[in-house]
């Protein structure tokens, strides 16, 4: 139950005091809102929209009751013969004529420029300003500092400076990806001596003198053209900076006086409200509210230390530089911001409507963030457009995101802007979704900017949908299933067919190894051949590795190969990834057990205790990967599934879980936070951990935020109380 005490009366709405203050205080000052508008149009928008989302809701439940009943009586397990109840259900939706997307006012990082999308967690300052920054990232660090150079074959200096050899193998590196992008007339850029800019174009000197293969790939330069200290080069709408510094430790060993390759990185970044950060009350939401507001105003700094010096970070400014043809070049210093929404099933008490009952978090999200977002429409900063974008997660269906359009039109009444400001990224990972993917698009189509394939969701659901079917595939066999291949092929094809090639993002999923860099160069060049025009990274670091692979791979000639590309059959798509008869060992699935209760406890631990959302968790093999809700959602949906059809059971699960919740305790003692945390079976991450698990199957949606808030709040009640 809420908490009533601390509350405030706004129109029919009763407000935690401190998010009303906030919202007052803070975000309303400077925009021509003023509070008592604010609330009676917040508060129409809640009586209007709660219960159309809650139909939402109960439209997903009526669906999943009839699929469970169908799975139950054993039919299903193909594609082709579930197509018509699915389409007798109301699953499927009929196939919209061919249209084209119609939204307009979108920046170029967004519609025309292929490059990395970072995602950052909204809650944490220190990494939101690091991930608008990373707009531009050297090469050289990216290089030096991750497993994207050998380790083994070039080992990091475990002392202070740069180990010489790595150091060498890095300027190699560097060294080859200028070759290849952008190729001399004569020899390669290891020979050069000086690069210098004459008549608008750039002169280079090695053994002879050379020149660009391609003179257009000279964007600019900054100082004296003689001897420049940067040259900016340029490639499938990339830029690329080189820095010169004779005395720079790099520099000085190279002939020219290359220090660094500083690439365009980051091009976009999502600012994430949904699930990389733990929110369940009111602070947690001002917490994350405050960030974003702090960018949109340009005046977040987040002061901490680092390596014993005390640092201040700020948002950077734009670039300066002298364009071939003697005009001043004006890049963007930063990427450009989007922010994701939670979805419909989430409700928040730091607002109770009408009825007393929380109100849909949706609409605050919808509602605070574009209020933020005012200031940057004043200023123009992050998008030059004057556009806001938001990104929904997790919508079912075509019907879910028309409701979503719906709630970004009445939030433009609401707030004076023109129709169609708010544009809106659709996540492609509920299955529901991929299934009638063209319609979602045709619901939102003045105004989708992007639909991007978040496979890691689109696997829990895959697992939920399929729940009473019988078990499912292990974790690592269902990157191979049928379905998923069906999915991201699809989402392309049809993304292209709909028209978005030139006006938004097709986009592919998180690389959810940060530490793995060599293994995502190898892998992740994938997505722009796949015509992806964008894909998620976890970092500032892989945003400047995975840039590589749209400066060697043209996203536009890609898309324009696959132009009119068959989509896979649904068929495909809807075969659901089942074990049948290939029963895995004893010892295989105690295997699994173990990996799984590893994903879960380690990041609800971390989730529960001390509020953070995202965490780098190591696996059982103690490679540390990614763990956020979307992935919590796979590992308990899929450890319900095999216990509902019993290849393991109640106590077997609980004897993986008190013995990996040791093992748990010993990867996390480094961490000073980490310490004093109730890790008995009777503390909050035990049994959230159990919730998960025990209470998988029945839960909607199989979502993870059930347990999780209801144990992260009685933390928090708790700690309160002992404060
Ligand atoms: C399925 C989905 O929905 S995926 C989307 C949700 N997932 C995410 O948003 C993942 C975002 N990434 C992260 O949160 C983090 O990278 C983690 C939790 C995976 C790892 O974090 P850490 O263990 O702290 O990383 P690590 O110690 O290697 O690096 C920390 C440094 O990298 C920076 N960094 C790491 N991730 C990010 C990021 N996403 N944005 C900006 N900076 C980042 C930090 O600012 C820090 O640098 P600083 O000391 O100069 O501030
Ligand atoms: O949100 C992304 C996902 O993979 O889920
Ligand atoms: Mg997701």
């Amino acid at each position: 139950m809420p908490d009533h005490a601390d509350r405030v009366r706004r129109s029919s709405l009763t407000v935690d005091s401190a998010f009303a203050r906030f919202v007052e205080a803070e975000v309303l000052p400077g925009t021509a809102i003023d509070p008592d508008r604010l609330w009676a149009g917040f508060a129409s928008l809640v009586e209007r929209f709660s219960p159309l989302i809650a139909e939402a809701l109960s439209e997903r439940d009526r669906l999943q009751a009839a699929l469970d009943a169908y799975h139950r009586s054993g039919q299903g397990r193909s594609g082709a013969s579930a197509l018509p109840f699915l389409r007798e259900i109301g699953y499927l939706v009929p196939e919209p004529a061919p249209f084209s997307v119609e939204t307009s006012g979108v920046d170029d990082e967004i519609a025309r420029i292929a490059g990395p999308q970072l995602v950052v967690p909204g809650s944490n300052a220190r990494y939101a300003l690091n991930a608008a920054n990373a707009r531009w990232g050297s090469l050289y660090d990216a290089f030096y500092g991750t497993d994207a150079v050998s380790e083994t074959d070039f080992p990091r200096n475990p002392g202070p400076g740069l180990d010489p050899k790595r150091a060498a193998e890095v300027v190699r590196r560097g060294t080859l990806l200028l070759d290849e992008c952008f190729p001399l007339e004569t020899g390669s850029h290891a020979d050069l001596k000086r690069y210098s800019v004459r008549n608008g174009g750039l002169v280079l000197e090695g053994a002879s003198q050379t020149a660009l293969r391609d003179p257009s790939h000279l964007a600019g330069h900054i100082g004296d053209a003689a001897d420049p200290a940067s040259i900016l080069l340029k490639r499938n709408g990339l830029h690329v900076h080189l820095q010169f510094d004779r005395t720079h430790p790099v520099g000085r060993n190279a002939a020219s006086g290359l220090s660094d390759i500083v690439l365009e990185s980051a091009v976009s970044t999502i600012f994430d409200c949904e699930d990389s950060v733990a929110a369940v009350d009111a602070a947690d939401k001002i917490a994350i509210y405050r960030n974003w507001l702090g960018l949109m105003r340009e005046t977040l700094t987040a002061r901490f230390e680092k390596n014993g010096r005390a640092l201040d970070r700020r948002l950077s400014g734009p670039r300066r530089y002298i364009a071939p043809d003697g005009g001043e070049l004006v890049l963007p210093g930063r990427s450009l911001l989007l922010v994701r929404h939670v979805g419909h099933h989430m409700f928040t008490d730091a607002v109770l409507g009408p009825d007393g009952a929380p109100v849909p978090e949706g609409l605050l999200d919808a509602v605070v963030t574009v209020l933020a977002a005012l200031h940057d429409r004043a200023s123009r900063r992050n998008s030059r457009e004057g556009s806001i974008y938001v990104v929904k997660p997790k919508m079912h269906g075509p019907a879910e995101v028309a409701l979503s359009v719906d709630i970004m039109g009445a939030v433009e009444q609401m707030l004076d802007l023109p129709p169609e400001t708010i544009k809106l990224g659709i996540m492609d990972e509920e299955r529901r979704t991929s299934a009638n993917l063209a319609a979602c698009i045709a619901a939102a189509r003045k105004r989708v900017v992007f639909i991007n394939t978040g496979f890691l969701d689109r696997t829990g659901d895959e697992i939920h949908s399929a729940m009473h079917l019988g078990p499912v595939v292990a974790k690592e066999a269902m990157r191979q299933a049928d379905w998923i291949g069906a999915y991201e092929q699809r989402n392309v094809a049809i993304g292209l067919a709909c028209g978005l090639s030139g006006r938004g993002q097709i986009g592919k999923g998180m690389w959810a190894a940060p530490d793995r860099m060599a293994a995502m160069l190898a892998e992740k060049i994938g997505h722009p051949r796949s015509g992806a025009s964008t894909a998620w990274v976890p970092s500032p670091t892989a945003a400047t590795l995975h840039a590589l692979h749209y400066l060697s791979v043209s996203v536009a000639d890609r898309q324009q190969a696959l132009a009119g590309a068959v989509p896979a059959p649904l068929e495909m798509l809807l075969t659901p990834p089942m074990l049948d008869n290939a029963k895995p060992s004893e010892a295989a699935i105690a295997r699994e057990l173990d990996r799984n209760v590893q994903s879960i406890l380690g990041y609800v631990v971390r989730w529960v205790d001390m509020g953070i959302g995202c965490s780098k968790v190591p696996d059982i093999d103690d490679v540390g990967l990614m763990e956020d809700r979307a992935t919590l959602r796979i590992s308990s949906q899929f450890l319900a599934n095999w216990l509902l059809h019993g290849l393991i059971d109640r106590d077997a699960v609980l004897d993986s879980l008190r013995r990996v919740m040791r093992l748990v305790m010993r990867q996390n003692q480094a961490d000073p936070d980490y310490r004093d945390l109730d890790t008995s079976e009777d503390g909050p991450a035990f049994r959230a951990a159990c919730d998960l698990i025990f209470e998988g199957a029945e839960t909607s949606g199989g979502y993870t935020e059930p347990a999780l808030h209801r144990w992260r709040a009685a933390t928090k009640r708790r700690m309160a109380a002992a404060a």
